[in-house]
């Protein structure tokens, strides 16, 4: 296994049965890597496969065809190696914020004892931000709170990668907000690998190293591969001055509007192998502009 393969997709499809006999295609010949300590995003319009394609890297779908390879090891079934954070947190209310992660912290460490579990929980409950509330149920809980508890729960088992299925779409927007900066941190800090679909445009731009843009199903593919050229020491309150930030922002809402419907009829040589690596807004920009702004 290379690096740069730390996750690996490999021409994966997905098939059901169709309502008048045959079979619907969701998406086919599905390819795409990512390298261990990267933030991988997929976005794509609803119905394309996202959640799909995350489930079956969670271990909780399998492909019609295909294979998704882990840390050089074929994925079958669930796994403590792989952590998943829905839209809906998926805690059990009847244990407070400490017994939640303590809960995932015993089941990954099942000979550590009750000290040693609850000192590990503790770590990734400081580290979203809930020190004080280890004592709450998540009916005492706040959505944003509840989010945090499911990020900690996932971080604490120490995921070779986490997965999240549009982690912040259900919060406000402040909350959604100071929770991605949070995410962001974290995973630069620990160098975490994680994959996450989204619809959001701008939660892509600040969190993902890659984007993967998928075209509209059924028969949906990975028609690009986004390099974020926005620098690793981004912010996400400036980051509509940065001189790339228009130019990748408008390429990918162009893909979203347009090309994403038309991208199959209007590329019938595309090769799922060799999808272009694209890293929009950069040759918009003057090299001396550029500079100046470097500085
Ligand atoms: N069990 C099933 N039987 C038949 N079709 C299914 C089944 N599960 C999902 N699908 C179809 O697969 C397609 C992809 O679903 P999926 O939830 O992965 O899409 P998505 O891109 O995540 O959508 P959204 O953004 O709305 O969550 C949808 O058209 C859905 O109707």
């Amino acid at each position: 296994m290379t690096n740069d393969k730390f996750i690996s997709v490999e021409a994966i499809a997905k098939r059901y049965p169709a309502a008048g006999g045959g079979q619907t295609t969701i998406f086919k010949n599905l390819w795409l890597s990512l390298p261990r300590g990267e933030f991988g995003c997929v976005i794509g319009h609803s119905g394309c496969g996202k959640t799909t394609v995350l489930n079956i890297l969670a271990g909780l779908d399998q492909p019609t065809e295909g294979a998704v390879i882990v840390d050089g090891q074929a994925i079958e079934g669930t796994s403590l190696d792989r952590a998943v954070i829905f839209q809906s947190h998926a805690l059990l209310p009847w244990r407070t914020v400490m017994g939640n992660v303590a809960y995932a912290v015993s089941s990954k460490w099942r000979g550590w004892d009750k000290a040693k579990i609850r000192a590990h929980a503790q770590r990734f409950i400081d580290l979203v931000g809930l020190t004080g509330s280890e004592h709450k149920r998540p009916s005492e809980l706040s959505g944003g709170m509840k989010q945090r508890v499911g990020i900690a729960r996932a971080l604490s088992i120490t995921p070779k990668i986490m997965l999240m299925d549009e982690p912040f779409s259900a919060l406000d927007a402040l909350t959604r907000g100071s929770l991605q900066d949070e995410v962001r941190r974290i995973c630069l800090e620990t160098g975490q690998t994680t994959f996450m679909i989204t619809h959001d445009v701008d939660e892509a731009m600040y969190l993902a190293d890659k984007i993967y843009l998928m075209t509209n199903g059924p028969g949906a593919v990975i028609a690009e591969i986004v390099e974020n050229p926005l620098p690793k020491d981004r912010a996400r309150i400036d980051l509509h001055r940065h001189p790339y930030y228009y130019g990748l922002r408008n390429h990918i809402v162009d893909f979203l509007v347009t090309r994403s419907k038309t991208f199959t009829s209007t590329n019938p040589h595309h090769d799922p192998l060799q999808v272009p690596v694209v890293c929009p807004g950069v040759a918009d920009v003057a090299p001396v502009s550029l500079q100046a702004n470097a500085r």
